[in-house]
């Protein structure tokens, strides 16, 4: 057992073996490293004076780890023919002022993704050096890096067909991303404008500062004359970011309602709100080293209380916070691999450039259906707190205060149009009896059916509402007396020759009803007062019965 395993072993190491030397085989360049790190003038370097301090490294990537200036000697392992018009292409340039001299060069090639050194014959991805007249293989270049662009670039060797491809593709991409981004920014801005939920107005700002981070770190925003000048340094970084994550802590707290929900978080988001609030305003002005620490580590109070608050609001069952979790999670997967890549944990993902971006682009469309469907939870809340404030719970009719208003409204609007209005008031004759003889549930249904008879019988535009015990109020907007009467007699009718039967057994209903017409200059409780008087009149002359006002109040006309 013990020998097979050996050869296993062996031959898997063999394979590897060949795998590393086919690779190394296969790189057309070897890189070394001037070691230690120094600057020394070109031209003595060129001379070969420094020869023996460049150390070979492994692969084709440049990393840089500290921000002072770093030389590289690149020596071609076979020729590189001259007819594909090859060019060196440098990935990831973000920050970076790269040089490239070749021996017997008076001045170098020099490129950034910005600056007076940024060529617009290529996409910012790359930073793209001409190899004129091809290489002969031993030929060498030497590459001075310089920026604090603290990412790994990749070197290679590619035909000026393939760059031009590449660049396509990256266009496309960027533009595709930047503009859905743009266009889920606007989105939430006109949510804002047209809801006015500040919540839209956070998460539009969040998105516009990264998205304007994404292009300034990407090199996008150098198109644009106006941003030109906006290089990646220190201060727009601090700047944006803080800008960002400052909007992002207020959309967070609005998102998950943490005010209310975990007011302790809240108090801590709060206090790390006013720390981003001030080394924002400070750094329009100037930034320190410190700042972006400063920054960095109010950042990661944020994280911490915010994966705290996501996970307190997913146990609680809060819906916003799947939202959030399904919105952030594929970002963060991203962000991680991002970290493990710049580490050297792993290798750098030639999908990782666009994964952020494009996480950005799905966390936000997530977030703003999560908006939408919060806003929709809210609203759903506010129409039940409206619609139990406004009717009543036993009859569903209007309850007390909104058949008042209700009816104080349309006699203003009858003053004012100089239209009639007809109010007809009843009450449920020996109420108490049935409540006694048939029980207390008994009353209730009878309550409902009279309510309910009451509300067929009206027009949309009429109102209806409970006021007492059992006393329903009607108001018949645009009737004259005789039509109020007509509808009075009918509810009459319908009750009395018509009673409900509730749990089996017949409920002898009758309605002693009043009902008065609105005059010039009436108020509300004048009105009501001379529709009561009709009411007492119908009660007092035997009940089941409708008296009509016509005069003034004690001048009842049965
Ligand atoms: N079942 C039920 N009864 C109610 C409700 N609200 C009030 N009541 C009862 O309704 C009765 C109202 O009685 P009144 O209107 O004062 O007198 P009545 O027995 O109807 O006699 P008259 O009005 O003089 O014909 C009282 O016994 C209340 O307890 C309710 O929501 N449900």
């Amino acid at each position: 057992m013990d020998r097979s395993w050996r050869l296993i072993w062996q031959t898997l190491l063999t394979l590897l073996g060949l795998t590393v030397t086919a690779l190394a085989c296969a790189q057309p360049f070897t890189l070394a490293r001037l070691q230690p790190a120094t600057d020394p003038a070109p031209a003595r370097l060129l001379a070969g004076d420094y020869a023996q301090r460049f150390v070979p490294i492994r692969g084709d990537q440049i990393h840089v780890i500290d921000r002072q200036a770093h030389w590289w000697r690149l020596t071609a392992n076979q020729d590189v023919a001259a007819n594909n018009a090859p060019q060196l292409v440098m990935s990831q340039p973000y920050r970076k002022a790269v040089s490239v001299w070749r021996p017997g060069d008076a001045e170098p090639v020099r490129r950034s993704v910005h600056g007076k050194a940024a060529s617009f014959q290529h996409s910012s991805r790359f930073l793209v050096f001409p190899l004129d007249g091809g290489m002969r293989k031993g030929e060498v270049l030497y590459l001075r890096v310089a920026g604090t662009g603290l990412t790994t670039s990749t070197l290679q060797i590619e035909p000026l067909d393939t760059v031009h491809r590449q660049d396509m593709s990256h266009v496309a991409l960027r533009s595709v991303v930047l503009t859905a981004l743009g266009v889920i920014s606007v989105l939430a801005f006109a949510f804002w404008i047209g809801l006015r939920e500040r919540g839209y107005a956070f998460l539009c700002l969040t998105l516009l500062m990264q998205t304007f981070n994404l292009a300034v770190e990407g090199g996008e925003v150098r198109m644009i004359s106006w941003f030109s000048d906006l290089m990646p340094d220190r201060r727009t970084n601090v700047v944006l970011n803080t800008a960002a994550v400052l909007a992002s802590v207020r959309f967070l707290m609005f998102f998950l309602d943490l005010g209310v929900t975990q007011p302790r978080i809240a108090r801590v988001l709060n206090v790390c709100s006013w720390l981003l609030g001030i080394l924002l305003a400070i750094s329009i002005f100037r930034t320190w080293r410190i700042s972006a620490s400063f920054g960095n580590v109010v950042l990661l109070v944020v994280i911490g209380a915010t994966v705290y608050a996501s996970a307190v609001a997913i146990s609680r069952r809060q819906r916003e916070a799947y939202f959030l979790m399904l919105a952030w999670t594929p970002l963060m997967a991203v962000l991680i691999v991002l970290v493990g890549s710049y580490q050297r944990w792993w290798p750098i993902f030639a999908w990782l450039e666009y994964a952020y971006p494009i996480g950005l682009v799905l966390g936000g469309l997530g977030l703003l259906m999560g908006l939408a469907a919060k806003l929709q939870q809210l609203r759903r809340d506010h129409d039940n707190a409206k619609h139990r404030a406004t009717y009543d719970r036993l009859t569903s009719v209007m309850n007390r205060a909104a058949i008042e208003e209700g009816l104080r409204q349309a006699i203003s609007d009858a003053h004012l149009n100089k239209r009639p209005l007809t109010v007809v008031f009843f009450d449920i004759d020996h109420f108490k009896r049935i409540n006694d003889e048939h029980g207390h549930s008994a009353g209730d249904e009878a309550l409902r059916t009279v309510a309910e008879r009451t509300r067929n019988r009206l027009r949309a535009t009429d109102l209806c509402g409970r006021y007492g015990g059992d006393e329903i109020l009607v108001g018949l907007p645009g009737a004259r007396l005789e039509q109020g009467l007509v509808v009075a007699e009918h509810l009459r009718r319908t009750i009395s020759s018509n009673p409900p039967t509730v749990h089996g057994r017949m409920l002898p209903l009758s309605l002693s009803v009043g009902v008065a017409e609105l005059r010039p200059g009436e108020s509300f409780d004048q009105l009501l007062e001379r529709a009561d008087a009709a009411l007492y009149a119908s009660k007092a002359g035997g009940r089941d019965r409708v008296t009509v006002q016509r005069a003034a109040v004690g001048d009842v006309v049965i």
